[in-house]
This record gives structure tokens, sequence and C-alpha cells, in this order.
């Protein structure tokens, strides 16, 4: 199945996952066989008949392949496994019980559907010699590669490629989705991620974003029980009236934008020179600040007051991360990776692990913007979203930020709202299609939120 809200979990959490299941009287082979049937049952969708070559390295991983091999061979399929050593524990059990032809890695034939069960959760170390040799010559001759649980040469937690990585065409994760799948060279590895769960309960703070569920305004709400968004404006006020018109397509029940001469994405939005802290629900600061002495005096000025915040763009260039410790108020912080490289720190590899360090340290949520974006909470709740790659384009973020103010002033509640703004925006950029510009976007987040209602 595609997996939807479901957890994400460490190498070291799959493995507390699968001995809790041990300990409860499960036997390794059996869930070995139940991988080995989900395996087979994926396998023959995407073979279409064709041949296939079953790759077999010699931990657990290669034991699942053994056992696909096999229920694959007894639906009729033309299988050949190609293994790498000697299968040690429960993999050995699963490798006895094959009975088809066995060749070496190196002399694996090449054909159209590849599985790979060289390399799962274990891998410990690059991936070198003969074993890569295979693997590029197996992926440049497979028109599919299905890759057991992860793809051969991704760390399982930080998706960083340990060497060469076997690209998949599709992976079928096992037990729950790894960081892996949506971080680092996993983003373009794993190809389209499919679950099953062999029956595991597996719980984590960290899930995919599912798509949230909203409400329509109630009978008795009027523009200031929605909130009021303000919006600062500075010196590039077209990125601030994208933010405005964003709040304003986003739920606000009123925006304010505030800057001399910033003009209005429509009149729907109301310029003025201030925003009155009395009546704003949420404030958003940065988009086209500036970096001046008059961004700086802004920005210190709203970091001390009591306000709901969302911190965005050059705003994120003027705080330093320990200041924000201070403020009681709900804030969110929106970086792309050079921001948040700038406040906390470049990622070591595991950017959702960054991410909540990040809401940790600062007490604020981190939206981690990227090819995956990461919502992180101090309280150590995640969720992972893959929007769409057009959306690295001028003024997305703009757009971002002034969703995440919108969902803020209507729900007070500045993880959710968070969680809220980033599927809109994703769902926004689907509907504007390819090749869409951040213009675009505004007139889509309806749209998307009707699909949540
Ligand atoms: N999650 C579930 O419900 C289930 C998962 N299963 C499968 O089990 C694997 C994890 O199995 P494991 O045996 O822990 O590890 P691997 O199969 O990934 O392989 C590790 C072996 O490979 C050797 N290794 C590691 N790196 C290299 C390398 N670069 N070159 C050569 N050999 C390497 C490693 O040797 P060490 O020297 O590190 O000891 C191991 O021998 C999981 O991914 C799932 O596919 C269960 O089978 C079913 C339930
Ligand atoms: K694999």
């Amino acid at each position: 199945m595609r997996p939807v809200d479901a957890p994400i979990v460490t190498a070291a959490e799959m493995r507390a996952a699968e001995a809790a299941c041990f300990a409860g009287g499960a036997s390794q082979t059996a869930l070995m066989e139940a991988a080995a049937r989900a395996i087979a049952r994926e396998a023959a969708r995407f073979a279409m008949g064709r041949p296939i070559t079953v790759l077999a390295g010699a931990g657990n991983n290669g034991g699942d392949a053994f056992g696909a091999a096999r229920f694959l061979a007894e639906q009729g399929f033309d299988v050949v496994v190609a293994a790498l050593g000697q299968a040690g524990g429960g993999a050995a059990a699963m490798r006895s019980r094959w009975s088809g032809a066995t060749v070496a890695l190196h002399e694996a034939p090449v054909r159209p559907l590849v599985v790979d069960g060289l390399f799962g959760i274990g891998l410990s170390r690059a991936i070198t010699g003969a074993p890569a040799a295979a693997i590029e010559r197996l992926r440049a001759g497979a028109d599919f590669v299905l890759a057991i649980d992860i793809a051969s040469g991704l760390d399982a937690d930080s998706g960083e490629a340990r060497g060469i990585v076997l690209r998949a065409d599709a992976t079928l994760a096992l037990g729950a989705v790894k960081r892996g799948h949506f971080q680092g060279a996993g983003i373009g590895a794993s190809g389209a991620l499919l679950l099953d769960t062999l029956g595991l309960s597996v719980d984590s703070p960290v899930r995919m974003l599912a798509r949230p569920r909203l409400a329509a305004p109630g009978a008795a709400d009027h523009k200031y029980t929605r909130g009021l968004v303000g919006v600062v404006a500075g010196t590039m006020p077209g990125a601030a009236r994208l933010a405005a018109g964003a709040a304003a397509r986003g739920g606000a029940g009123y925006v304010v934008l505030a800057g001399e001469d910033a003009g209005v994405p429509f009149d729907a939005v109301v310029q003025r020179a201030a925003i009155d802290p009395e009546r704003a629900a949420a404030v958003l600061v940065g988009p086209g600040l500036g970096r001046g002495d008059m961004a700086c005096t802004l920005c210190e000025e709203w970091l001390s007051s009591d306000l709901t915040l969302v911190l965005d763009g050059d705003a994120l260039s003027l705080i330093d991360a320990d200041s924000l410790r201070l403020r009681t108020a709900p804030t969110v912080l929106t970086p792309h990776a050079g921001e948040f490289a700038r406040l906390f720190g470049e990622p070591s590899g595991d950017r959702i692990a960054a991410a909540l360090d990040a809401a940790q340290r600062s007490g604020a949520v981190v939206v981690l913007k990227g090819a995956t974006t990461i919502v992180a909470s101090s309280s150590g709740e995640a969720r992972v979203h893959r929007p769409s790659s057009w959306l690295s384009t001028a003024g997305t973020g703009d757009v971002l930020a002034g969703l995440v103010a919108a969902r803020l002033a209507v729900t007070k509640a500045p993880f959710r709202a968070a969680c809220e703004a980033v599927w809109l925006h994703a769902r926004a950029a689907a509907l504007a299609g390819p090749a869409l510009v951040a213009d675009d976007l505004a007139m889509h987040i309806p749209i998307a939120i009707a699909e949540c209602l």
C-alpha cells in the first residue's frame, strides 16, 4: 500500500519493534516468510510475466530475497538468485528453502526486473568492489528495480549514499517506512514508496504528513474571531504581498499589510502604516523585510512582543536561535537549508533529527523546507512531506509563510498550523501544475482547503 500518515522510524526503532514482536512469541522466520510473501506480491505486479533476477545479500534483507524468489518461482516466474556471500542467521533458513538457480552476484544475469535484497537497514559501510560493479551493471540493464525495505547503498537513517546506491523504481518498506526514504540520496533513489507493516505494531512521534481536517467558520465567527494576520513589509514589498495574499486565501479573517507604499495583492488585504498588536492573532515578519537598520529594529520590536509570530526569510538572518528561548508566545520559523544552517548549524545527515533538535533548542516550531519538508516541535513531534519540486522557484516560501500565519490565526496551535500550511502549500502546488510561479499558488489554496473540509 502507499503509506499515508505512517510512522517514520530509524533503524534502531525498527529493530526494537522487531525485538518486541519476537519477545511476544513471533518467530524471525515467520516474519521473514511474511516479508517474502509481500515482496513476491509486489514483484509479480511489476514483472508482468517477465524474467526476474533476485539479488540476495548475506543478511536478513537477503533472507527476504530468497523467500520472495521461492514464492515467485512457485507462481511460475523465471527466477534466478544472485547471492553475495554466505547467508547467516535467519537468512540461512530462508536460503536453504530455495531450490532454484543460484549464481554468484558478479554472474547475475541482467533481466527486466531486479529485486534488490542485497542490503537493508544493516548496511554498515560503503559498498565497493565487485558488489558495486554488479549494482552498476544491473541498474543499467534493468527496466525496473524493486528494493526490499530500502535501496541498497542508502543509510537507513540519514538517507545518505554509502558508496554506490542501487536506485529503485519502487521500494517496499517492511514493518515501517524509514527516515532514509525521505532524506539525502533516499529522496531520489527510493522510487515509489510502498509499505507492508507485516502486522508489526510500530509507533513514532515522527510521521508522514497526512491531509489535515479543517473546519468552516462557525455561525458566530467574524473577521476578528477567525483571526487577523499582520504582515510586516520591508524593502521588497512584493514578497510581503505574496505572503499577505496567501494568508487571506489561507483562512485568515482579516489581513493587514503594514508598510509605507507596500501595495496590496487585492482589495481584501488592507494596507496600513502599522499593525494593531491588540487585534493581531499572528504576525509574519521576514518576507522581503531587508537586512538594514530598519529591518533589525522591526525584528527586535516584534521579537520582544508577546504576540504569536511567524519568522521567515530575512528575519531568520537577523535573529539568533538562543534569543528565541526568551519568547513565551508561540513562534514558528520557516527556514530553508541556508537559513537553518546559519541559525542552528549544518544538519549532519539526518535532517529530521536536526529539525527536532532545532525546535528543542529554540522552543519554536521549525519548518525546515526542502525537497522533503519537515515540521518539528519542541515536544519531539515531527511531520514529513514531499512537496512538488516545481516549488523550487522564487516567492513560494513567502506564500508558505503567509499560509502558516493564516493557519496560526485560525487554530492558535503552532505545530498544527504549520502542518496544515505545509500540506495546503504542497497541494496548491500540485493543483497549479508544472512550471508554476509563486503568484499562481494563492488562487489554488481555497481548492486545497475544500479538499480538507
Ligand atoms: N522490518 C521488518 O519487519 C523486517 C525486516 N527484515 C529485513 O531485515 C533487514 C535487516 O537485516 P540485517 O541482517 O540486519 O541487515 P542487512 O540484511 O541489511 O545486511 C547486513 C549484512 O550485510 C553486511 N554488510 C553491511 N554493509 C556491507 C557492505 N558495505 N559490504 C558488504 N557487506 C556489508 C553486514 O555485515 P557486517 O560486516 O556489517 O556485519 C551484514 O552481514 C531489513 O532491511 C529487512 O529487509 C526481516 O527479514 C523481516 C522483517
Ligand atoms: K535492499
